[in-house]
């Protein structure tokens, strides 16, 4: 499993890289789960990381706007992020997610970039699409990968709103599918062995490697402790 690590600034992303991260995800948690930074952020980090690792860009809890959602991704990955990633929050059925992510996937077409399709597992209190569906979408809408997280950062984890065999269900129909898979949203040191059964490509973290506090600054020494522990 590889580590992403959510920063907001360039010194929190030299403490992801320093410490293991293998994907620095910039995001800008005042405007929600997914929130995006801005452009001279991506920029100001990818030449901090000097192509160490690569650079994921959150665009943001999306309402149904596909062209939004499109020159969002565009422009993230114009200023340097090769994984664009949409949280399809108030995006409620099957076509809407699709037109999203087909929209998005056209936009950063031949420019080398990974586009993420991000679902919630909290989806019933957001009354948002069920994340399940995501990886049959996915798959024909071209995206590269589909992830989990929590759309409220209340404390509550993934696994409080998913159990493992949903979350196996999840990475397992997505791999078959050709396609790489995330989990995220509050995950626990306690949670790693059932990450380990469950095995997606990527975890997803922040809180966990700020102290408990994802409010609070990302520390290199729980980076690294997390990385040795997956
Ligand atoms: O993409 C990952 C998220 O930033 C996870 O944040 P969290 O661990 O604080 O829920």
């Amino acid at each position: 499993m590889k580590l992403l690590v959510s920063p907001i600034n360039t010194e929190e992303a030299m403490s992801a890289l320093n410490g293991g991260a293998d994907v620095i995800d910039i995001k800008n948690p005042k405007e929600g789960s997914l929130g995006a930074n801005f452009p001279w952020v991506i920029r100001d980090v990818k030449e901090a990381i000097e192509g160490k690792k690569p650079i994921s860009a959150a665009l943001g809890d999306f309402n149904f706007k596909p062209g939004t959602a499109a020159l969002a991704a565009y422009g993230a990955a114009s200023a340097g992020a090769t994984y664009v990633k949409v949280g399809l929050y108030d995006v409620k059925t099957e076509e809407q997610a699709f037109e999203m992510m087909t929209g998005i996937a056209e936009s950063v077409k031949g420019m080398n970039v990974k586009v993420v399709a991000c679902g919630y597992s909290d989806y019933e209190r957001i009354d948002s699409i069920d994340p399940k569906l995501l990886p049959a979408i996915g798959e024909k809408a071209g995206v590269d990968l589909v992830m989990v997280d929590t759309g409220v950062k209340d404390g509550r984890s993934t696994f409080e709103f998913m159990n493992e065999d949903d979350l196996i269900e999840f990475v397992n129909d997505a791999h078959s599918r050709g396609l790489e898979t995330a989990i995220a949203g509050t995950i626990k040191f306690d949670d790693i062995p059932a990450l380990k059964r469950i095995q997606p490509t990527i975890i997803g973290v922040r809180g966990i490697v700020c102290g408990g506090d994802r409010s609070t600054t990302i520390r290199q020494e729980l980076v690294e402790k997390l990385k040795s522990e997956i």
